[in-house]
């Protein structure tokens, strides 16, 4: 069977380039999501060649040297499986490593699991960066509000007792430094990201079990999704450790993931429906303080 190249496809082909991933890495996805490397280096060449057709000014050097790039690659053999999904973000756990290296940081692999499509990490951030964004997240905490998805803005929600903020994506050369490390560790452009949330639970605070994409169904989703797409891979990166409770709890898998500082847990839903077995939520503190920073990707480019 021949893979049939989507407009889907080769609209997020142009985002990867756009956003200024290398040929290698926009490959590699569309490989690990399915795609034939000839079928990939041929929607490639197309997207490229007919997004630099359709602008007026000159193309970024970027998209020029992916279109270039992907011409001189080898060719594999013509072969046959249905058509793939696009690609997604996803930790490189091929060969089963127990460490990543992210070139500013070595991240250790404590858990993988593939439905949920999840893992544990150790070492993701120093114990200077947690203290770090807790310091700068502290003076602008407000109580959490969550996208309303009957109308598409936002609410206060009886369901989710922390305090949150939002950093502006690469506001300081702190959150500049962790939303680039955040890429190469799940191969998806910075600007794909979300700003970083901080959250603070105190004794007692919870965030009930919730899935984090947009449901499909609800009135206001579409305006939501304007703005970069569904949501399709969460980070939880715990800056602090509380000293009894606050896991993060997975319940279609009876999964708690234990905050460690400078730990996180990665967790990837390809479709928008509980069949990812993504519900998760953060079990109430029993005492102490839970301090976490949350990275949303989303599908697309997401406007900050
Ligand atoms: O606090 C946690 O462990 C989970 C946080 C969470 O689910 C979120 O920020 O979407
Ligand atoms: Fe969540």
């Amino acid at each position: 069977m021949t893979q049939t190249v989507t407009p889907e496809l080769k609209t997020w082909i142009v985002e990867q380039a756009r956003a200024g991933c290398t040929p290698e890495s926009v490959l590699q996805a569309m490989r690990r999501a399915g795609w034939e490397e000839s079928v990939a280096l041929d929607a490639m060449e197309e997207a490229l060649q007919a997004y630099l057709g359709t602008r007026a000014a000159p193309a970024p050097r970027d998209a020029a040297a992916v279109a270039a790039a992907a011409r001189t690659v080898a060719r594999a053999a013509q072969g046959g499986s249905p058509t793939p999904a696009v690609p997604r973000p996803y930790l490189d756990l091929a060969g089963a490593p127990r460490a990543l290296d992210l070139g500013d940081r070595i991240v250790t692999v404590h858990v993988a699991l593939r439905r949920p499509r999840l893992a544990v990490l150790g070492n993701l951030l120093s114990a200077e960066e947690c203290d770090a964004l807790i310091q700068a997240a502290a003076p602008r905490l407000k109580r959490s509000r969550t996208v309303q998805t009957q109308t598409g803005g936002e609410e206060l929600n009886a369901d989710r007792t922390s305090d949150g903020m939002f950093f502006r994506r690469g506001e300081s050369p702190l959150i500049q430094r962790i939303e680039a490390r955040l890429a190469r560790l799940v191969h998806w452009p910075v600007e794909n990201g979300e700003g970083l949330q901080v959250l603070r639970y105190g004794p007692g605070a919870q965030y009930k079990p919730h899935y984090d994409y947009f449901d499909p169904a609800a009135p206001g989703t579409p305006r939501i999704l304007e703005r970069g797409g569904q949501r399709v891979a969460t980070l939880v990166m715990y800056l602090n450790e509380p000293v009894r409770g606050g896991g993060t709890v997975f319940p279609d898998v009876g999964l708690e993931v234990m905050p460690q500082r400078g730990h996180a847990v990665f967790f990837a839903y390809d479709e928008p429906h509980p069949s990812t077995h993504t519900l998760h939520g953060g079990a109430p503190v029993l005492e102490g303080e839970k301090w976490v920073a949350t990275k949303w990707l989303r599908e697309r480019e997401f406007t900050v």
